[in-house]
């Protein structure tokens, strides 16, 4: 009998194609759209109908599966919080664990599928993630919170194509072909435009503050504490400034932010917690990465308990505390956590 997969097919050409390719194959595929949020006009209706046409041209099954109220719980809310926390959160790392490999999972063990599949771009061996072939679509980073003994269970069929070849290959078959032509999501599936219209929504954002230099003198203001994240340039005054100054701190309780040069904006140390560890080692060297569209840089790692401190080979700027360390073996991606605090 045909191994039986679950494919996460949003409407869009990445997973249209996972879907395509899998069958191919000789999976037996089916479709599950999740409506996640309604905070976006039409944003399901369009997706679905999109879907639909792909399944109905594969002759497949196309589930439609409401999983928002869990995704506010554990996306939406947390976005909200990390926010008013001052911190930098990071939703597509909690979607993939909680959501597309969580719940979503769930649901294909409950189809009795022997995998699931998406169209991320990453790569996996069923007990690591690796980068992707296309470095610019690479996705690694916001899998690693991933739960390790879903991997095995896993197939990313962008694994080995770039982009452009997936376009290239969508184009050439009739319904994926109009498909390529919509325009791309954009990076948070709930944010439209930018991150404080949904945070206005929940609390006033305009709370005009003190910006603080790193010795706790006042030197200037900012328009609430809600605007900014770690290494924002613009946005404040600084008064009598010739140089440019970038946030270096955000205290949501004093509302005040603390500013200064580039020269002072590096961290050398990093503390994360939430970790999410593929090995079995409490120290160890490797690479990391401190954001997604960012190097990765050369670090030791200590674990004490449930935190991880990371010792930088050279000094990092802008690194901001809500956002995900990922850790790397070349390719292949040996943890993560969330960075709780950082040390010049
Ligand atoms: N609402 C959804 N329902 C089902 N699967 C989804 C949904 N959103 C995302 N996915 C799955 O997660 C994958 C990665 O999502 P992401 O939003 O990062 O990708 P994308 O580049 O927009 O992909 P696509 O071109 O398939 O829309 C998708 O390819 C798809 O398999």
């Amino acid at each position: 009998m045909n191994k039986k997969v679950i494919v996460g097919m949003s409407g869009g050409i990445d997973s249209s194609v996972t879907a395509y390719l899998l069958q191919q194959e000789g999976y037996e595929v089916i479709g599950v759209y999740m409506k996640l949020h309604d905070l976006i006009e039409n944003f399901h209706e369009d997706n679905i109908a999109s879907g639909k046409k792909v399944a109905r041209s594969l002759g497949i099954e196309y589930h439609i599966l409401d999983l928002s109220s869990k995704f506010k719980e554990e996306v939406y809310d947390y976005f909200v919080g990390e926010y008013l926390n001052g911190n930098t959160p990071n939703p597509c790392v909690k979607c993939n664990r909680t959501i597309k490999f969580g719940a979503l999972f769930d649901f294909a063990k409950e189809q009795g599928a022997d995998f699931l599949a998406t169209g991320h771009y990453a790569k996996t061996d069923g007990e690591f993630i690796y980068k992707a072939e296309d470095d610019t679509k690479d996705q690694s980073y916001f899998l690693a919170q991933i739960k390790q003994d879903v991997l095995k269970h896993l197939i990313f069929p962008m694994n080995k194509y770039r982009k452009t070849e997936i376009v290239k290959l969508g184009s050439t078959l009739p319904v994926i072909k109009e498909i390529a032509k919509r325009k791309e999501s954009q990076e948070i599936c709930f944010v439209e435009n930018v991150y404080t219209d949904i945070i206005k929504k929940h609390t006033d954002i305009d709370l005009p503050g003190l910006a603080l230099d790193t010795d706790g003198n006042e030197v200037g203001h900012h328009k609430g504490y809600m605007h900014y994240t770690i290494g924002k340039r613009r946005g404040f005054t600084v008064h009598g400034a010739h140089e440019p100054h970038y946030v270096k701190e955000i205290d949501p309780n004093a509302n005040t932010i603390v500013v200064c040069k580039k020269d002072d904006l590096g961290v050398s140390k990093v503390l994360i917690d939430t970790l999410n560890l593929f090995i079995d080692k409490k120290e160890f060297e490797c690479t990391v990465k401190l954001r997604y569209r960012t190097h990765k840089i050369a670090c030791k790692v200590i674990i004490e308990d449930s935190e991880a401190m990371i010792y930088l080979d050279k000094n990092v700027d802008g690194v901001a505390t809500g956002q995900v360390a990922v850790f790397y073996d070349g390719n292949k991606v040996l943890g993560s956590g969330f960075i709780k605090k950082t040390f010049q």
